[in-house]
């Protein structure tokens, strides 16, 4: 596996080996071990699967407040996305700042979402499937997001947001200036 620690500190993306042979390929997809070295003990308690049918579906950018704020391990099994993930955690040195990444089955890439970031992926192709563990259950009532339009944010997303697919739900987050964020930084 490889492990690359991003520009936010203890933001990480891993390439898991991938064996292939006439057959197809096998991969170690989690290893608490191997993770367990760069992110501590890991404590997954929900697995996740989304389908996302066409080209630009928007999901995000999502959080749960504490104390349901989830630590994600995010990947693509099928097409790609642009992930992105903004870090909402007040007094953090890097506040506000924001990170993209792409995913795809092809790259096999694996990103560590931690907890006090939002997140959220646009599709970069039709019928991609979106898999992740979390380190906290879902709970509807400490759900939040941010706006993925919020243009203070700086991200540049892969497409016009006139082409995009967004769910009711994430049309109506307040922006992150709008936000009081449940996240402090911990030193
Ligand atoms: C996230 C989630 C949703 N649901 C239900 C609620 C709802 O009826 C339906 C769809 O939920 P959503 O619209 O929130 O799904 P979605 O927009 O895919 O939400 C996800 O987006 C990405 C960006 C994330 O980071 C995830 O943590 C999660 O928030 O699934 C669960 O039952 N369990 C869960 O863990």
């Amino acid at each position: 596996m490889i492990a690359e620690e991003l520009e936010i500190p203890g933001v990480y993306l891993f390439k898991p080996k991938k064996f292939g042979d006439e057959r197809g390929f096998f991969s170690e997809t989690f290893n608490a071990q191997t993770l367990g070295d760069y992110l501590g003990p890991l404590n997954f308690v929900q697995d996740n699967h989304a389908y996302s049918k066409d080209k630009g579906v928007m999901r995000g950018l999502h959080f749960q407040a504490p104390p349901f704020d989830q630590g994600k391990l995010v990947r693509v099994t099928r097409g790609s996305v642009l992930d992105v993930i903004v870090d909402i955690r007040t007094g953090s040195p890097t506040y506000g700042q924001h990170l993209s990444v792409e995913l795809s089955a092809e790259n096999w890439a694996q990103l560590w979402v931690p907890p006090g970031f939002a997140h959220a992926y646009c599709t970069l192709e039709d019928h991609t499937e979106f898999v992740y563990k979390v380190t906290n259950f879902y709970s509807p009532d400490h759900d939040g997001g941010i706006a993925y339009d919020d243009h203070e944010l700086g991200i540049e997303w892969p497409m016009p947001f006139d082409q995009m697919t967004v769910s009711d739900k994430d049309k109506k987050h307040p922006k992150l200036s709008e936000l009081i964020s449940p996240f402090t930084y911990e030193v």
